[in-house]
């Protein structure tokens, strides 16, 4: 099995480019298949869920061409829904369920592996995706085999979904399905993630009628076709606060480009509480901490509140404050199970239901640790960065689902990182 190796302990110095957004780009290539004639996506961040995505895509048969490290260039000239193959690899990932919103909006029926992807400590449910296919007028069944089927029999129809809780999946999911529904379709109490209105504006690219994404109403009138065109994915607001937070764990002084900075306002808020200076620029950020850091409290909420992908970076940072910090994870019953990898390190975290009481220590010791997921394997990685010795991180398969060539990227700026198998 693979693992990193941290020599922790070094600020991190230079300058570090970050890739297009995970969570958009995981939507934006199963939308590729409801476009008629070449579609090019660029900005595509080469990471694992996102070649899972291309190589479903290539398995149910759309023509798939890579045209320079972050371009794709995809056609759909005819697929085959039921391809077997496919469905082994919708299981690796969560974003998988993205399918089905567009298969059941091209073709009226579509039929996926249930999605995989983190796990925080129970059943990530899917009944507001459910919920929003059915109100556009087809039949869903979640089978006890591990599948998702939808049909529309008599073609989707627009309606008026207002959705139980705020869930970007079913958001975007329920878009993408209600592009081709005849007539109106209006979301309400819909998420408003950067991805969300990423993709919004793919599918606009491409002909479709979608306005409002980004409040929390949107509005879908139908299109009978989408046309080809060309697309660049917006930078990963989460990855790009991973090394802001590496950058304050460890110090030091890292120019982060390639970033929209409004999507990063309440990750440089929290920072600039804790005492770290940040410079925001037309598309980079500057961050610095040379001074100690301030302990603070966040609690995770959607867009535009601080999100729940960037909560155990940021608490790897708390663990290094002076005082007693608070996070309260308000998106995931569970996502603190990277609290106990902490604790190995020397952090004091104490665990009450959805908040974690972070006591500040003056340093982290290397020890042999675990990813329990991507954001926790992100989180570990910083914490092995700022602390004293060498920390092991294994199961780095789930960070790698989410950061491209982060090695190389910690390596550019200083951090002594290295890959090896075991
Ligand atoms: C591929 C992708 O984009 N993953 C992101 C997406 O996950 P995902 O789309 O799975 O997350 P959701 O926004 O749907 O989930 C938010 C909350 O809604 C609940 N819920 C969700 C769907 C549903 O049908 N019913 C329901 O009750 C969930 O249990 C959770 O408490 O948004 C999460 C919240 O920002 C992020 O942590 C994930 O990184
Ligand atoms: C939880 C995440 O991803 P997924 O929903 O794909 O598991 C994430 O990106 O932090």
């Amino acid at each position: 099995m693979e693992k990193y190796i941290i020599h922790g302990g070094h600020p991190l110095e230079g300058e570090v480019t970050i890739s297009g957004a995970k969570n958009a780009a995981v939507a934006i290539v199963p939308a590729a298949l409801m476009v008629d004639g070449p579609c090019i996506i660029e900005n595509v961040p080469n990471i694992v869920d996102v070649m899972l995505q291309f190589e479903i895509l290539e398995k149910m048969g759309v023509n798939i061409e890579q045209l320079d490290a972050t371009t794709f260039r995809t056609e759909n000239t005819g697929v085959n829904l039921e391809s077997e193959e496919t469905f082994e690899h919708m299981t690796k990932l969560r974003a998988s369920y993205y399918f089905i919103g567009a298969e059941l909006g091209r073709y009226g029926r579509a039929r996926v592996a249930m999605p995989g992807g983190c796990n925080f400590g129970g059943i990530r449910p899917v009944d507001q995706h459910v919920k929003g296919f059915e109100k556009l007028n087809s039949f869903v069944r979640v089978e006890s085999e591990g599948f998702i089927s939808a049909i529309a029999p008599e073609g989707l129809v627009g309606n008026h979904i207002y959705f139980d809780v705020v869930t970007v999946g079913a958001t975007m999911n329920v878009m993408l399905a209600a592009v081709f529904a005849k007539g109106q379709t209006v979301m309400e109490n819909v998420a408003k993630e950067p991805h969300i209105v990423d993709l919004a504006n793919f599918l606009n690219q491409m002909g479709a009628d979608i306005k409002g994404a980004g409040t929390d109403k949107i509005i879908v009138n139908g299109v009978e076709r989408l046309h080809g065109g060309t697309y660049s994915i917006i930078p990963d607001q989460i990855e790009a606060g991973t090394y802001m937070a590496a950058v304050a764990a460890c110090g030091g002084d890292v120019l982060i480009k390639n970033v929209i900075p409004k999507h990063l306002e309440c990750i440089s808020s929290k920072l600039e509480d804790m005492g770290v200076k940040i410079d925001m620029y037309d598309d980079s950020v500057r961050v610095r901490r040379t001074g100690p850091l301030r302990h603070t409290n966040l609690k995770t909420l959607p867009y535009p509140g601080f999100p729940t992908d960037m909560q155990p970076q940021m608490a790897a940072v708390m663990c290094l404050a002076d005082g007693s910090s608070h996070v309260t994870e308000g998106v995931w019953a569970n996502r603190f199970r990277y609290t106990e990898e902490m604790i190995k390190m020397g952090a004091h975290i104490n665990v009450f239901k959805e908040t974690a009481v972070i006591d500040g220590v003056p340093d982290l010791n290397g020890t042999d640790v675990v990813a329990h997921d991507l954001r926790a394997g992100a989180a570990m990685v910083i914490a092995g960065l700022a602390a004293h010795g060498t920390t092991t991180v294994s199961q780095i398969g789930y960070v790698e689902r989410g950061y491209e060539d982060l090695v190389g990227k910690l390596r550019g700026i200083g951090g002594e990182i290295e890959r090896v198998e075991d």
